[in-house]
């Protein structure tokens, strides 16, 4: 089996300085496995007292898997700026860099004291060198479609890494001597499927077309869709796309009538654009059920989307249904 370390240094088609930025972020990651798994034993669970930009209360690991990818990164002079889930502005790292790094340090912060599956989702872009001075808040405002590389690594019954330079999907796993070893090669997410993720109890504040496709669902065979439908709900949207890039299935996180100023509770460039990637490179889609996520110009770094995504059927039921 293949060693993350060769399948790098075989990637002669991408910029070794982008290698070495993606390089910097999986260690990063190693070493918050590293926390993840020690748990209780490292005393690294439990609420942080602290708060985030979005208002959301911070998990000891939240705030110790963000410092771990920010000491890192800052090390490499590749890195122009980060951004994180858990920062309320970018850093700007180094001025020579041409890689700009975007992630949620840990995805699925309800789950880290209950030993559930939790990940960390990382995006980069490139920094448009022909703007000049130094850097802003602009440089990250690109489409997810502009990402030049963007995973996440589960920290799940195994730990792994789901990478995509945009030549298809590549899949390592942790084994016991810290190294990652290439266990699947461009998963595939079938067309069809018979499985949907959704947060059920939000059910009485979805929009029409939510409540009419997910009465479809469960109508089952005797409804319009004509077969049943299983349900799962992990609630780290990470573990969720894992299962669906392995075998298929829909997830939904739409806009829902509890706040009106908010498009949806997830974060457009720390999830959807990250996984959105991964899904579409597999041969998924994205969509914020009406547009190709993909193609949204994200107007702030906190930006929050409406998130439909998986199995290509199903995702595009749900866009036809919202007209
Ligand atoms: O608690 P809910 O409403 O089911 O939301 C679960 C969703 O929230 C998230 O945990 C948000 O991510 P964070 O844990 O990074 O804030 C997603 O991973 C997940 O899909
Ligand atoms: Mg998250
Ligand atoms: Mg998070």
């Amino acid at each position: 089996m293949q060693t993350f370390q060769h399948y790098l240094q075989s990637q002669n088609q991408v910029a070794p300085e982008l290698r070495d930025t993606v390089r910097s972020v999986v260690s990063a990651c190693l070493n918050i496995s590293a926390n993840v798994r020690l748990g209780a034993l490292a005393g690294v669970l439990g609420e942080a007292g602290t708060g985030n930009v979005q208002g959301e209360a911070q998990k000891k690991l939240d705030v110790i898997a963000n410092q771990i990818l920010i000491d890192e990164l800052k090390q490499n002079p590749n890195v122009a700026g980060l951004a994180s889930e858990e920062e309320d502005d970018f850093v700007a790292c180094h001025e020579q860099g041409e890689y700009l790094v975007l992630f949620d340090p840990l995805d699925g912060s309800s789950n880290i004291d209950v030993n559930i599956s939790i990940g960390t989702i990382f995006s980069v872009l490139k920094r448009d060198k022909t703007v000049s001075g130094s850097l802003k808040v602009e440089d990250f405002l690109q489409k997810g479609a502009q990402q030049v590389a963007a995973g996440y690594v589960l920290y799940g019954v195994q730990t792994v890494l789901v990478l995509t330079f945009k030549h298809g999907v590549n899949v390592f796993t942790l084994n016991e001597q810290g190294e990652w070893l290439q266990t699947h090669e461009n998963p595939k997410i079938p067309e069809q499927t018979a499985e949907f993720a959704i947060n059920m109890s939000n059910q009485r504040h979805w929009e029409m077309p939510v409540q009419q496709y997910i009465g479809e669902l469960l109508a089952g065979k005797d409804g319009a869709r004509g077969k049943n439908y299983n349900m799962r709900w992990v609630a780290s949207m990470v573990a969720e796309v894992h299962r669906i890039l392995m075998r298929g299935g829909v997830f939904l996180y739409p806009k829902d009538n509890r706040d009106s100023s908010k498009a949806g509770k997830l974060r457009l460039m720390y999830e959807a654009n990250p996984l959105g990637l991964i899904v579409a490179q597999s041969g998924g889609k994205i969509t914020n059920a009406r547009e190709n996520m993909l193609e949204i110009q994200p107007t702030g770094l906190h930006q929050r989307v409406a998130v439909v995504l998986g199995s290509a059927e199903e995702v595009e039921r749900v866009r036809e249904l919202h007209g």
